[in-house]
């Protein structure tokens, strides 16, 4: 299968650079030979039909899986295939079912987010002593200045448990930017949203993205991507069919094949007039 490619891939080193990832289990492969780069300060959105290969590639890049083929750069260096260190590296990001600490407060759950960058050790936590205070004190404070910008600062002291559906998922994502990462990505991030808690989403997306971390999202919300999105990739069985701006995307016969003929713009109203998302 051919790919068409609207905007020529960026000229400056990417941010991350995936090559030629596969993924196979057994006899099914769920990515084939998938090449995609993010640059700085870009939105690249992720699109395809159910298990087109989207999530599976997520966990390519992050370590979760060890690619059948391909290699994943970060700022140039091919990732360690271990979820903790790749978000050392630098790449964070959030879950297609929410994964939070329930009956750990909000500001727990974003202090959690912020272990991999804490450098205090074991001994030091265990006699808490003048370096791991202040280290605990920092984190704080960088963890209340996430949960101001997620707009979550007045439910620190509540249970995760909780929060309303669109909250844990707004808490997810300032628990993923406590690693302090430099890409995010965000796998269905507006999965069980209304429509105004989705419009919030993309606000928030786009602060994310003017504190200078790059997105790599999956959505299913057709409007959200288009809206968000410098290019667009669509995964159909594994591959990669087309990469582009919106125009390109929205009129590509395969893309339009691939949502069972539905153009993308009514695929797209269908799923946000009801707030729902179309899949499981
Ligand atoms: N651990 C696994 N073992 C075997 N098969 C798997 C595994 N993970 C995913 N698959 C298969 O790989 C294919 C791609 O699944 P994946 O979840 O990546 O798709 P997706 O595009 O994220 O779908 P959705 O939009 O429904 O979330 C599917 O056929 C799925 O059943």
């Amino acid at each position: 299968m051919s790919t068409t490619t609207a905007t020529a891939a960026p000229t400056a080193t990417p941010l991350l650079d995936a090559r030629g990832v596969t993924m196979r289990f057994g006899g099914l492969t769920a990515v084939n030979n998938v090449d995609l780069t993010v640059a700085e300060g870009e939105i690249i959105g992720l699109i395809g039909p159910n298990g087109a290969g989207k999530t599976t590639f997520f966990n390519c890049l992050t370590g979760l899986y060890v690619p059948t083929e391909g290699t994943v750069r970060y700022r140039e260096k091919v990732l360690p295939p271990k979820p903790h260190l790749v978000t050392q590296a630098g790449i964070a990001r959030t879950f297609q079912n929410i994964r939070l600490f329930a009956n750990m407060t909000v500001l727990e759950n974003v202090l959690v987010g912020r272990h991999s960058r804490t450098k205090e050790g074991l001994i030091s936590a265990l006699v808490r002593g003048p370096g791991y205070r202040r280290a605990e004190a920092d984190s704080r404070e960088k963890a209340m200045a996430l949960l101001e910008f997620t707009g979550l600062a007045d439910k620190a002291e509540h249970l995760a448990r909780n929060l309303p559906y669109g909250e844990q998922r707004k808490l997810e994502i300032a628990r993923a930017l406590a690693s302090e990462p430099g890409l995010l990505l965000l796998d269905e991030p507006t999965a069980g949203m209304n429509p105004q808690e989705t419009r919030a989403a993309e606000e928030l997306v786009f602060a994310i993205r003017d504190r200078g971390v790059a997105i790599l999202v999956i959505e299913h919300d057709m409007r959200f991507i288009f809206n968000l999105c410098d290019r667009t990739a669509v995964l159909v069985q594994g591959q990669k069919i087309v990469e582009g701006d919106r125009q390109l995307v929205q009129s590509d016969e395969r893309v339009i094949t691939a949502y069972l003929g539905e153009p993308l713009e009514s695929a797209a109203a269908a799923e946000t007039t009801d707030g729902t998302e179309n899949t499981e």
